[in-house]
């Protein structure tokens, strides 16, 4: 009989306790909220631009590159930035982040613009990665010997690149037989993936190609290291 009212006060501090409470969500809460194509874009591209540093910066320090001639220096890393991020991402994705990132992660780079086509040899990739089962030192000498990589175009001193690549293809070597003594083939599926990589260096191209069709946006640094705009 008696109505149950709300008050205008109460509808006034519901409000404010409602907004509270949706502003305040907890990390996984936010994962489901669905990001939109630009959204992803912009992490991305964030994401992309501290890989580029954090490349530069582990390259300098890699034994014998700063004493490179400086044009070949630019060379190695611009005809290698695309593998070394391939590698790169491929840890970050495999890492077994705290439960859901790794998903979160994979479906905004699903929707992100990037083409079907070019989204599976992608996660081909990752997944062939993941399964290698790296040691850090197996992952950081093949990211130093993917950057070592002679044949680079517009590569003068070939001999002065190999005599750095060698040593490490050494080390490489014997890492793989001392942490996988049961899989004799290990070293060789190391450098299997080098090859798979290659091939994503020509997917990538298309990526940023279909972007800037998209009037996407990159940071300088990109736009340096891939000769874009
Ligand atoms: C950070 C990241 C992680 C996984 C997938 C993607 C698409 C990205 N982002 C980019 C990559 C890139 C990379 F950084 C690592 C691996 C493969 C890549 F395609 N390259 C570029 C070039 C211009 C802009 C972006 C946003 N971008």
């Amino acid at each position: 009989k008696d109505k149950v009212e709300i008050t205008k006060e109460q509808q006034v501090l519901m409000q404010a306790i409602l907004k509270a409470y949706e502003r305040h969500q907890i990390p996984q809460d936010v994962a489901k909220r669905l990001y939109s194509a630009e959204e992803n874009f912009l992490l991305l591209t964030e994401m992309a631009t501290s890989q580029v540093q954090v490349l530069v910066e582990f390259t300098k320090n890699i034994p014998g590159f700063l004493s490179l001639d400086h044009e070949d220096q630019i060379a190695l890393l611009k005809g290698s930035a695309v593998e070394a991020m391939f590698l790169r991402s491929a840890q970050v994705f495999n890492r077994k982040t705290p439960a859901g990132h790794t998903e979160v992660l994979e479906e905004r780079i699903r929707k992100s613009g990037i083409s079907e086509e070019f989204i599976k040899p992608m996660f081909n990739f990752y997944k062939s990665i993941g399964e290698l089962l790296m040691s850090p030192e197996e992952q950081a000498l093949l990211t130093a010997v993917t950057i070592l990589t002679p044949d680079r175009p517009y590569v003068k001193d070939h001999a002065a690149v190999e005599r750095l690549q060698e040593p490490m293809l050494e080390v490489l070597k014997k890492l793989c037989t001392l942490h996988h003594p049961h899989e004799p083939q290990y070293f060789a599926r190391l450098l299997g993936r080098l090859t798979e990589l290659r091939s994503l260096n020509h997917y990538h191209a298309e990526i940023i190609t279909s972007w800037r069709v998209n009037d996407h946006k990159f940071t300088p640094l990109l736009c340096e290291i891939w000769d874009v705009q």
